[in-house]
């Protein structure tokens, strides 16, 4: 039997899952014409993520900035290929999409208390990005999805 991932381990996977997700979002908003900025949908998944973690005894405020980092990186996927003219593709339902982003959060939660608690230690960028390395290269991801990733890291080697 493997190890149990650590807490950075778990969130460099989920976060690039999520990512990956980003480019089927960026097909639905090419083919819809809507931006890529939702606010209300911003606003939704924090009021929940803030109500569970409040809920699961966790810090509101740092879980709630980890997932603005979550949201600031699957945007920037998004603008990247919306940036490149005529990328035509099949149209794509959003709802679907968000509803997989949810789970993902849903997950993401859960592994939030052990990657919060490895945030501290001269050490940590480098944990933090062998965790992101190992993801990258599990999921193939290009050079766009790899500066993502650190993004959707956010401040994790920086709360207080
Ligand atoms: O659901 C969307 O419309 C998305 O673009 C995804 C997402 C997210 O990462 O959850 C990102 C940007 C939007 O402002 C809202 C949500």
């Amino acid at each position: 039997q493997s190890p149990t991932p650590s807490g950075f381990e778990r969130v460099a996977e989920l976060s690039a899952q999520r990512l990956l997700l980003a480019d089927a979002v960026a097909a639905s908003k090419r083919a819809s014409g809507k931006p890529v900025e939702d606010a209300q949908r911003e606003g939704e998944q924090l009021a929940r993520v803030r109500e569970q973690a409040t809920a699961r005894a966790l810090p509101a405020e740092p879980t709630a900035a980890f997932f603005r980092a979550q949201m600031e990186a699957n945007k920037l996927v998004q603008y990247r290929l919306l940036a490149e003219p005529g990328r035509a593709g099949a149209a794509v339902d959003l709802a679907p999409v968000r509803a997989k982003l949810d789970a993902i959060n849903a997950q993401l939660l859960d592994a939030l208390p052990a990657a919060l608690s490895q945030g501290s230690g001269d050490d940590c960028a480098r944990r933090a990005s062998d965790a992101r390395k190992r993801a990258a290269r599990r999921h193939r991801l290009d050079e766009l999805h790899r500066t993502a990733l650190a993004r959707a890291f956010g401040d994790l080697c920086r709360s207080p």
